[in-house]
């Protein structure tokens, strides 16, 4: 045992556990990235260990098809799966239409061609990544390392253009390096506080050259699960229209702590 965990912890673990339980047999599932996806993948994997639970997964990094394999969920590539029943992820922020701000790990490529191949994408997260509107978290571009420079001018450019508050754009570091994605891009983090018009600023953004992907997912999540740390889960489906409040049994396992790393 690994000992106590911190609430927030606690609170992505009931989220994860919550959402793991959508998955059943002969289900093909894409898998999200970060420290609370990284719980649904232990849970998951308890549940193939456990009670003998067949699904087929997608991962949506390295990091993440890793873990699968260490915890036993077989793993295939999404050309392979070719559509996908169900993604769960994680968020950097989600408002109240369940637009979201992603990307905070790096993965949001992936993440995004992932969820957008999926009969339904759910998030999960803990309750501090609810946002009023989007973009106090730094918003991710993924660009590729030729002329990264400028489209980083033509990206703080196109932000004075439209008049969004915060504009400056910062290249993601990793130590003395710049963070490399899985596909060998670097990231912009965009520091614009508040975003008035997500929709248009995805849209914009992605016209500029060098730009491959950015974090803004419209349109794309149905349902999040928010976990708090004192096991209470609750569920919203943004087509349903529905709220359904539960508590989880917090039981810890050897298994299940035995990696907090991420
Ligand atoms: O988008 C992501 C990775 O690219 C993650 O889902 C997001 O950063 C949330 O991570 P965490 O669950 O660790 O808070």
């Amino acid at each position: 045992m690994t000992g106590e965990l911190s609430p927030i912890d606690k609170a992505k673990f009931v989220a994860a556990k919550r959402a793991a339980g959508l998955v059943e047999d002969g289900m093909r599932v894409g898998l999200g990235t970060g420290s609370t996806a990284a719980w649904l993948v232990r849970c998951l994997g308890e549940m193939v260990r456990e009670e003998g639970l067949k699904f087929t997964a997608v991962p949506t990094s390295t990091r993440t098809a890793e873990l699968a394999r260490e915890v036993g969920i077989p793993v295939t590539s999404l050309d392979e799966a070719k559509w996908l029943d169900l993604t769960i992820d994680g968020a950097d922020e989600f408002d109240r239409d369940l637009n979201l701000i992603k990307g905070g790990g790096g993965a949001l490529l992936q993440e995004k061609i992932v969820a957008t191949a999926s009969d339904q994408m759910v998030v999960i997260a803990d309750a501090g990544k609810e946002v009023e509107n989007l973009g106090a978290f730094p918003l991710p571009v993924e660009v590729i390392p030729f002329g990264w420079q400028t489209s980083q001018a033509l990206i703080e450019e196109t932000l004075v253009s439209m008049d969004v508050l915060g504009r400056s754009a910062s290249l993601r570091m990793n130590g003395d390096r710049a963070f490399m994605t899985d596909e060998g891009n670097h990231i912009l983090d965009l520091h614009l506080h508040r975003i008035g018009n997500a929709r248009q600023l995805a849209l914009v953004i992605n016209q500029i050259p060098g730009v491959v992907e950015n974090g803004l997912f419209i349109d794309i999540c149905d349902t999040v699960i928010i976990g708090y740390g004192d096991g209470n889960v609750e569920v919203r489906d943004i087509n349903e229209g529905t709220v359904e409040r539960e508590k989880l049994d917090f039981v810890e396992t050897d298994n299940l702590f035995s990696d907090l790393s991420d």
